[in-house]
């Protein structure tokens, strides 16, 4: 399991394994493991570190001093390192003069002497460096191999500031690589959210645990490729944190597994009410997912049978609607529903008379009675995406998409059900907000195709009967339908029928001994 955890809890743990360290040892740590990566980057980029041209962009806290150590570290190897200094009044001293020892040099954007800073070593780095105007700072960047952003980290608040904002946008065009130090600056930690200019990386070297920002999009994009560093945080983190992201090995432990004794009921039978005259298509894919996900059998009940048991024989169709359906242990309800509002209550009242899980998916959302979900006593997991989500949440979709946590936590709230909020980022928020949110790393652009939704509500329907809790169904169905809609389309368009069938594959490649 990854984790993430917010940026009170991050202070905390530093604060307790500080106490137990000698001064500065925690961002020597931090800076060898940055110095380490931008090593590796310049190694691909560069050829090598000696001779390389390295820009560090360093702001006014100890993010800009991971930077300046990290910096220091390269200068040694031969690097040319030139630190750009937002604020040099504020600048980190300790880190500055480490830099200028190996060689490396500064300018400032900013007028004003460096201070000492932060656990500054003062003295040599009183002195202030040469003040460059926005052009000089533009050529710098422009002819970098390497761009270290080291602006701003778990102390930032909002967009860049002016100052800071030109430079990142420089750092974009430049063609430079770009490495953020322990969070892309301009993000917001804690939710994912960018609500104003932030640097873009190529690479992101966080420290002592993931920030929820690094798993969340819009911020997620913002990051690139992410590597933790260990700074011995562990044994001071709290065991539960904000976000978690199943990894292979959680989600072989969660895939159910048949013993000798199964039969189709102990496995799980589905049930699935999608469908429409105008959509029988939402059928046969939710169906298609089902089949996959793990339950003994799959009933349908609704007006798509005779597409359905054309392309899948071995669903077992009822013609009376949910309540004539037989007996079965997950209902899936709302994939091409069209109006059709008293299929949705009737799912709804079967459901809750047999107290088991239902999920609710597409126009059934719109359909649902929010009373109805939220008296309900067997779990309900719900399964929009942002437009949906906004919809009942009556905010427009850009402000679901900006802030995806807090939309997903909201809904969870509202309807005292498991939301799944679909997105390149799935997460799954549960009714309960003392367990942490599940972030999906497996999501593909490739799965924004239609009918993918109805698959995915299938399988993680079929998980539910087959016994999972909502919120593992959800994670594992999002997890596996990720790797599936990857599998199917291989750098190439793939439909939703391929992503249902590319799910087996998966399934045996997860489960596979290591
Ligand atoms: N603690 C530890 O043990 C370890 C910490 N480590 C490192 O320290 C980092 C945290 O350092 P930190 O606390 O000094 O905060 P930091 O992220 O540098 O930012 C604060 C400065 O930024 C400024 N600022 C704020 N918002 C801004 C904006 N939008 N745009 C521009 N500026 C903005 C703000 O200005 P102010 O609001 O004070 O005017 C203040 O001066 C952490 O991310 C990790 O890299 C590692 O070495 C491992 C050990
Ligand atoms: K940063």
């Amino acid at each position: 399991m990854r984790s993430a955890y917010s940026v009170e809890t991050v202070r905390a743990a530093e604060r307790e394994l500080m106490a137990r360290l000698p001064e500065g040892a925690l961002m020597q740590r931090a800076a060898a493991g940055l110095a380490a990566a931008c090593a590796q980057v310049l190694g691909r980029r560069a050829g090598r570190v000696y001779g390389s041209r390295v820009v560090l962009l360093v702001g006014s806290g100890d993010n800009g001093g991971d930077a300046l150590f990290a910096g220091a570290r390269l200068a040694r190897r031969g690097a040319g390192v030139t630190a750009v200094l937002l604020s040099p009044d504020r600048v980190h001293g300790g880190g500055l003069a480490a830099l200028r020892r190996a060689g490396g040099r500064d300018v400032s954007v900013a007028a004003g002497a460096p201070s000492g800073g932060a656990g500054g070593a003062g003295g040599e780095a009183a002195r202030p460096g040469p003040v460059a105007g926005p052009d000089e700072a533009a050529r710098l960047v422009r002819a970098a191999d390497l761009v270290v952003d080291g602006i701003v980290g778990i102390g930032g608040r909002g967009g860049l500031r002016e100052g800071a904002a030109p430079l990142a946008e420089l750092a974009a065009a430049s063609g430079a690589a770009v490495v953020a130090v322990d969070l892309p600056s301009g993000v917001e930690a804690d939710t994912g959210e960018v609500r104003g200019p932030a640097v873009r990386a190529d690479l992101t070297v966080t420290f002592g645990t993931h920030k929820p920002a690094l798993l969340v999009d819009p911020a997620r994009a913002h990051a690139g490729a992410v590597r933790l560093v260990d700074i011995g945080l562990d044994p001071w983190l709290p065991e539960r944190p904000e976000l978690e992201a199943l990894q292979h090995a959680d989600v072989a432990r969660l895939l159910p597994r048949p013993g000798a004794e199964s039969d189709k009921y102990r496995r799980g039978v589905v049930g699935i009410a999608a469908g429409s005259a105008r959509y029988p298509g939402a059928a046969v894919l939710a169906v298609a997912g089902a089949l996959r996900g793990g339950a003994g059998a799959v009933r349908y009940a609704g007006p798509a049978g005779r597409a359905v048991l054309a392309r899948y024989p071995e669903t077992l169709v009822s013609d009376g609607g949910p309540r004539r359906a037989g007996r079965v242990q997950a209902w899936v309800v709302g994939p091409g529903a069209g109006d059709d509002a008293e299929t949705v209550a009737e799912v709804l009242a079967v459901a809750d008379e047999a107290r088991v899980p239902v999920l609710i998916d597409a126009d059934g959302l719109r359909l649902a009675d929010r009373d109805a979900v939220r008296s309900r006593t067997a779990p309900t997991l719900l399964t929009p995406h942002a437009g949906e989500a906004a919809a009942l949440l009556g905010v427009d979709r850009a402000e679901v998409e900006a802030a995806r946590l807090t939309a997903a936590r909201e809904l969870a709230e509202r309807y005292r059900a498991t939301v799944l909020l679909k997105g390149t980022t799935t997460l799954v928020a549960s009714p309960r907000g003392d367990v942490p949110v599940r972030v999906n790393p497996t999501g593909t652009p490739w799965l924004a195709t239609a009918g993918s939704g109805d698959v995915l509500s299938g399988l993680a329907g079929s998980l539910l009967a087959a016994g999972l809790s909502a919120r593992d169904a959800a994670s594992v169905g999002a997890y596996v339908h990720g790797l599936a809609g990857r599998r199917a389309a291989a750098g190439a368009p793939a439909a939703a029928h391929d992503v249902a069938e590319a799910v087996p594959e998966v399934w045996r490649d997860v489960t596979a001994p290591s």
